[in-house]
């Protein structure tokens, strides 16, 4: 546990300075286990349990637990007070952005509201890549029989949900097309496609093989590219904290090693005949990178899919919801009402069909997701509460 860092290289700014508690430490969190987290100071790595402030207000709303990514404070403890530890941790410091599951909203500040139920994922993100394989050998879900040579297969249905989560999480996206190798005729076609799609975000072919467009990707992680309104203020040079979305098999492990210029993560041969790469697991959850700047990769990120993602949903489509402001009636369905601007963008053939059914299944996804998700929280009550009361009846029995 010697090794020591450079906090800068890790994304520590002037704005965050600011906001820590005399007399302590900072740090980031690198991984948290029960009431526990491993954290990362300038002396190094420390195991820190949580302080009787922060086990107090996680109690009250779980989105103040501590969870990766996040800056704290740590208070210096003397040795007779706590053995086996030298600091606790006292202090989460605010969050610039955050993965949350569940029970969350985000305020017009764009701070976090918690109704006391929701989980943080992954905290201070700042740039969040979305990869999509360039080819692949299965043709899209619901669409049989061979591909027609040429054309590409990407999801962009996929690529739309995973940009609307890192909107939603306050984190800026970057399309990156994966295995550009395997595909070079059409791969202007499916830029184009993927561009329209997502609006306003960086697309750009990326060759873990080769090298090609590696620089780019390490270029938005350390500061170049970094312009998001919550990083102002923070010194330009700041490296950058990602997370690596996308499908299994898309090359997000592979891209990571080629970024830290060495084997972190397995990865396993392609299978030549289809491209398709086989799953592999998770080593760390936290990469640094050496030219600086970090790739946050835990179980729960890579099943940030599932997620509610409501706001990021109505940014990915701002061009619908931009259109759907011109229809005459303000609770417009976009079917056979008369006036409609989105069915009229659809009939010139300025809104794509698909797209237009992608909001629609989005949508609907993330009303359904916030509604289930509110059903399993329920029930989860329900169920504490129940064990609550046998106990305080048992205890109840007991007592002489
Ligand atoms: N041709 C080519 N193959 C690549 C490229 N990048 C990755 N691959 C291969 O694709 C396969 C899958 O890559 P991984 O990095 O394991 O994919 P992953 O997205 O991490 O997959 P999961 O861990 O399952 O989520 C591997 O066999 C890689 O060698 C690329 O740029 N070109
Ligand atoms: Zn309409």
């Amino acid at each position: 546990m010697s090794s020591s860092f450079d906090l800068s290289l890790l994304g520590w700014h002037d704005r965050l300075e600011a906001l820590l508690p005399d007399g302590t430490v900072p740090a980031r969190v690198a991984r948290v286990h029960r009431g526990a987290a491993e954290v990362l100071s300038a002396g190094g790595e420390h195991h820190v349990r949580f302080g009787a402030r922060v086990r107090r207000a996680a109690a009250d709303d779980p989105v103040a637990l501590p969870c990766v990514g996040d800056w704290v404070a740590l208070s210096p403890l003397d040795a007779a007070a706590y053995e086996g530890g030298r600091y606790e941790l006292a202090a989460v410091l605010p969050r610039t952005t955050a993965f949350v599951r569940g029970g969350v909203s985000r305020d017009s500040r764009g701070g976090l509201s918690g109704d006391g139920q929701g989980q943080v994922l992954a905290a201070n993100v700042d740039v969040v890549f979305v990869a999509e394989p360039s080819m692949r050998s299965m043709p899209p879900e619901g669409v049989r029989g061979v591909l027609p040579p040429g054309k590409h297969s990407a999801d962009l249905g996929r690529i739309e949900r995973l940009v609307a989560l890192a909107w939603e999480s306050g984190a800026r996206p970057v399309v990156l097309i994966t295995k550009p190798d395997l595909f070079d005729l059409g791969l202007d076609d499916l830029l184009a496609d993927v561009a329209a799609a997502a609006p306003g975000v960086d697309v750009h072919p990326v060759c873990s093989l080769t090298g090609e467009g590696v620089d780019l990707v390490r270029a938005h992680l350390n500061g170049a590219h970094l312009t998001g309104a919550h990083l102002t203020g923070a010194r330009s040079a700041a490296a950058g904290t990602a997370v690596v979305l996308g499908p299994s098999g898309a090359g997000k492990s592979t891209l990571v090693n080629a970024l830290a210029g060495v084997d972190v993560m397995e990865t396993q041969q392609v299978r030549a005949a289809d491209g398709r790469g086989r799953h592999t697991t998770v080593h760390r959850e936290m990469i640094i990178l050496p030219g600086g700047g970090l790739i946050i990769d835990t179980p729960g990120i890579r099943r940030v899919g599932l997620y509610d993602m409501s706001d990021g949903v109505d940014r990915v489509f701002s061009d619908i919801e931009e259109l759907a402001e011109g229809c005459r009636f303000s609770d417009c369905g976009h079917t056979a009402e008369p006036g409609c601007a989105v069915q009229e963008a659809l009939e010139s053939g300025e809104l794509p069909e698909r797209r237009l059914e992608s909001w629609r299944r989005l949508r609907r996804e993330a009303r359904w997701m916030a509604t289930r998700t509110d059903a399993r929280l329920r029930s989860e009550e329900t169920r504490k509460w129940k064990i609550i009361h046998k106990e305080m009846r048992r205890s109840g029995r007991n007592r002489p």
